[in-house]
């Protein structure tokens, strides 16, 4: 008997974007819709346009054209904050399609911001580029929920200490400033700082780039359970293949600011069809 396929909602649709800084250089008409609880992996060479893509899908960069669509469900951190983002601003048409769907540039940067705050995250590749320096571990933890409106000192400490234990940090360095972590304990620190408000959406530039092979070996074995474990939906950007294959249910690669090939990351690893992702598997699988 055939099983009934589940359809898991859109989350986030990039509708035939382009930002381009010179003739292949950026990214070029990517299509592509991410569902819920879905990890999407972009991968490529070097200059191929992974990290324009991944600037223009999280709102930090405007495309020259296309739309990215966010689609929004409840309980929204509106209800939690007060703030409500689908209100449509005076000069503002973008939400069209359907209900809750956010069309990302066509509301104001304020807005823009405020979403990646509260129910996006952000993992740099450098984790001093996501983190704050100045204070401590476990104030970088609680920020995000203090944006959300948490005042409770306790419950929030509690939340920090927590989350370093989730990220194999030991929770009495709460009080230590990041700059006293090693590389790869800060890169744990920005992902507990980052999911402590399990956001909707991850976005992830080279999680697990910069750090050693063993320290990197770590670091993708926890993404991967905290992924599954909070159900989440993650935009992952790497060159490297092999965290593509442990992190990714699809991929889609890009040669030239153009998506080349894209499915189920099994398939596109194990029987690629485009000459360039067959030469991109066979150059890791080659001594
Ligand atoms: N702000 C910018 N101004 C001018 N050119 C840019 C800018 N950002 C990127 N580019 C160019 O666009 C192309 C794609 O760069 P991008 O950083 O998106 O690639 P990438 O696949 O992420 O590469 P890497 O893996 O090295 O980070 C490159 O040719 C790059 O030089």
């Amino acid at each position: 008997m055939k099983r009934p396929q589940l359809i898991r909602p859109a989350l986030l649709e990039a509708r035939n974007i382009t930002r381009l800084y010179g003739p292949k250089q950026g990214c070029e008409e990517i299509d592509f819709t991410l569902h819920q609880g879905e990890v999407l992996g972009i991968v490529g060479e070097s200059g191929s346009g992974k990290s324009t893509l991944l600037r223009v899908l999280s709102g930090l960069e405007k495309p020259d054209n296309g739309q990215v669509i966010y689609h929004r469900s409840e309980p929204s951190f509106s209800e939690l904050t007060g703030t409500d983002l689908t209100t449509p601003e005076p000069a503002h048409t973008g939400l069209g399609g359907a209900e809750g769907a956010l069309d990302l540039y066509a509301i104001s940067e304020a807005r823009r911001r405020a979403l990646l705050r509260m129910e996006w995250g952000l993992v740099h590749q450098n984790p001093r580029d996501g983190l704050r320096l100045g204070v401590s571990a476990g104030a970088n933890v609680s920020e995000r929920l203090m944006a959300l409106g948490q005042r409770h000192y306790g419950n929030l400490r509690a939340a920090s200490q927590d989350w370093m234990g989730r990220v194999e940090l030991d929770p009495r360095r709460i009080d230590d400033a990041p700059r006293t972590f090693s590389g790869g304990m800060q890169q744990r620190l920005q992902i507990a700082r980052t999911l402590v408000t399990e956001p909707r959406l991850v976005f992830m530039d080279e999680p697990t780039g910069g750090l050693d092979v063993s320290v990197q070996a770590r670091l993708l074995d926890m993404l991967r359970t905290l992924t599954r474990q909070l159900g989440l939906s993650v935009i992952l950007v790497t060159h490297d293949l092999a965290v593509a294959r442990l992190l990714a249910h699809r991929l889609m690669v890009m040669r030239q600011g153009r998506v080349v090939e894209a499915g189920l990351t099994d398939q596109i690893l194990d029987d690629p069809q485009h000459d360039y992702t067959q030469l991109l598997v066979s150059s890791v699988l080659t001594p």
